[in-house]
């Protein structure tokens, strides 16, 4: 497999339709998921030359974890849909590469079992985040907290986006509304009833909350989903030590922009206080590099990760992961770029809109 589109391809003639439609689909007419990909496609990038530089080091520390790549797995739902290994094969394979892992709330496995098997993919550790939905019954998500931190959790992300549930038309069309029997989204057992509850969206939930939150935990808190750099700076001022922007790859409200598009607004907006880290689209190292440019701490993905998943367990998650290394190491150094803090805003240029005529090209 040469990139990440021939996984894709793969995983599709692999997956069972409705799961494939399950994973690839987005909101209404689809417009934010495919913005994403289009609006790195615009950017164009812009090489020094001659500068020297030699071996890439693309290792990062995100609040406090250290990864060996500024490439995160984003939260993804249900991995046992892509494969029987799920969250396991895939926290084998983050530890492996030293990718940091964002476990799902809406994993098919426990929290505490990812970080079991993070732990025999890299045994001084692999750094594992837990994703999280507020839930309106504070003392489950409490229980929530307490099951993330106890598994050496390095940090909660707090999805914000999702007041409903993104209105995604394939699985309707498809009928696709529970998982298979036989899985759940274990982190959701109730200790106090042994029963695995519902995951609620709510609307109710407000900055109140992120406040409560934060005085739950003293693990950094990064918030999934701001799209406003009002929203940014609000975050800010609740204490918040990180942002992903994300535009859930396209599947909450349809029609918001790229989140590539908003990236420079947003590290305006939190003047390097915040590491802000990206998703959306990132399919190329080229992608990567484009992100990181314009001021991204790093980029996570989602989907990918999953059709590596799905075409070969952990060793598909590990060449995806490892393509994008690859890619984002062979960009650097084709960009004359001698290492991560190297990229600035410069190496970046926007595409002419269509039809546009060069400067001095008039006649
Ligand atoms: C199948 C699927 C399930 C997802 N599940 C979650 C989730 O449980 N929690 C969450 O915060 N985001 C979830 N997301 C959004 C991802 O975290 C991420 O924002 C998005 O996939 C990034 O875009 P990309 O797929 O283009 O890389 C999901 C995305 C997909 C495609
Ligand atoms: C209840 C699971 C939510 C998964 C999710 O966030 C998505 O499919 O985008």
């Amino acid at each position: 497999m040469l990139n990440l589109r021939e996984f894709e391809a793969a995983a599709r003639a692999v997956l069972d339709p409705a799961h494939a439609d399950y994973f690839a689909g987005g909101a209404g007419d689809e417009l934010t998921l495919r913005a994403n990909e289009e609006a790195f496609a615009r950017l164009r990038l812009l090489p020094r030359v001659l500068r020297g530089g030699g071996k890439q080091d693309l290792a990062v520390t995100l609040l406090g974890s250290r990864a060996a790549l500024p490439i995160l797995i984003s939260p993804t739902a249900f991995h046992k849909l892509a494969h029987p290994e799920g969250e396991l094969a895939t926290a084998r394979a983050a530890a492996a590469a030293g990718a940091i892992m964002i476990a799902s709330m809406a994993a098919t496995t426990s929290v505490g079992d990812i970080a079991a098997a993070a732990r025999t993919g890299a045994p001084d550790g692999a750094p594992l985040w837990f994703q999280l939905y507020i839930q309106p019954d504070l003392e489950f998500t409490e229980i929530l907290v307490r099951r993330a931190e106890e598994a050496g959790c390095e940090a909660l992300v707090v999805t914000v986006d999702s007041p409903a549930r993104g209105a995604h038309e394939r699985d309707r069309r498809n009928g696709f509304t529970d998982l298979p029997d036989g899985l759940c989204c274990e982190n959701l057992r109730d200790p106090r009833t042994g029963r695995v509850l519902p995951i609620v969206m709510s609307p109710e939930i407000t900055w109140w909350h992120v406040d409560w939150l934060r005085r739950t935990t003293s693990l950094p808190l990064v918030l999934k989903g701001v799209l406003h750099p009002e929203d940014a700076g609000i975050a800010l001022r609740h204490g918040v030590d990180g942002l992903l922007l994300s535009n859930h790859g396209g599947r909450q409200l349809d029609g918001v922009p790229a989140t590539v598009e908003l990236l420079p607004e947003i590290v305006a907006a939190v003047e390097g206080r915040i590491p802000v880290i990206l998703d959306g689209g990132v399919r190329r190292g080229t992608d990567v590099a484009k992100a990181l440019a314009l001021g991204a701490a790093a980029v996570g993905v989602g989907r990918p990760v999953l059709w590596g998943l799905a075409v070969d367990g952990e060793r598909g998650v590990g060449q995806v992961l490892e393509l994008l290394r690859e890619e984002l190491d062979h960009t650097l150094t084709l960009l004359g770029v001698g290492g991560l803090p190297g990229l600035t805003p410069g190496h970046v240029r926007p595409a002419p809109a269509a039809g546009a005529v060069p400067p001095g090209a008039e006649r």
